[in-house]
């Protein structure tokens, strides 16, 4: 069974969503307890998007955190690049008979998409998993028009201890034992585990979104900072 090292190593990525595509949605909804929705809630009012407007939700997978943002008329491009991820999230849109998501094939690293393209670009829980963090973010401002602005929503780290060691617990016996009785690829959620484990704080990635390029850097935390969405903008 497929699984990602901490490395990254964009074969193994994409091969390791390949993998778990069938089943992804509903280890999401089981494991966070039905929090994704609310996350997912959030970082659509952070996007803000509306009738006219283009929005790059880039690492899309099957097209769940999409969608949304076509709710009051902007047209959305998911972008991603398991072919695996995709093709549930295509033929999702096909079985309910809507087109409200474009799904495109590309690499965060290396986007198919022309300087200036997007009024905002998004991503869900999938910057964590880019080998090159930082290349993603300069990747994203480019597409972005100026004016345009950038909503991240990720796994982060609560800030108070105590509870931050509870949780920690949680990611690491918890999480990959609950995740095996639903899936073969308990790789796959050990992975998750360590990746959130190993990825920055709020400030540490704010910090790393203003080397990007990008300005008025803020954030806040979601469910005492299991999740925290990060927004900027494109100022030139
Ligand atoms: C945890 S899933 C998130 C999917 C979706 N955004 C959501 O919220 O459910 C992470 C996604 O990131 C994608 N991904 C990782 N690295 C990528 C890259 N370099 N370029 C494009 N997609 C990438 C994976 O293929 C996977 O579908």
């Amino acid at each position: 069974m497929a699984r990602a090292a901490l490395d990254k190593s964009p074969g193994d990525v994409a091969a390791m969503f390949d993998d778990i595509a069938g089943r992804y949605d509903l280890l999401n909804d089981v494991l966070s307890l039905g929090q994704d929705r609310v996350w997912r809630g959030a970082a659509v009012r952070a996007v803000d998007a509306y009738s006219g407007e283009l929005v790059l939700d880039l690492a899309a997978g099957t097209g769940t955190s999409s969608v949304a943002f076509t709710s009051r008329g902007a047209r959305v491009i998911a972008c991603d690049f398991s072919q695996g991820m995709l093709r549930v999230g295509a033929r999702r849109e096909r079985e309910e008979g809507s087109s409200r998501a474009t799904f495109v094939a590309g690499d965060a690293l290396s986007l198919p998409f022309a300087d200036r393209t997007f009024d905002a670009v998004t991503i869900s829980f999938g910057l964590r998993n880019v080998h090159d963090v930082d290349q993603a973010l300069q990747e994203m401002r480019r597409v972005t028009k100026i004016g345009g602005r950038l909503v991240i929503c990720e796994f982060s780290h609560i800030p108070v201890a105590a509870l931050d060691r509870v949780y920690s617990r949680y990611l690491a016996a918890a999480l990959p034992m609950i995740a095996r009785c639903f899936t073969a690829n308990t790789g796959a959620y050990s992975y998750l585990s360590e990746s959130i484990a190993d990825w920055p704080d709020q400030r540490a990635l704010a910090a790393r979104l203003q080397r990007a390029g990008w300005s008025r850097v803020a954030w806040r935390n979601l469910t005492l900072g299991v999740v925290a969405l990060h927004r900027a903008v494109r100022r030139a």
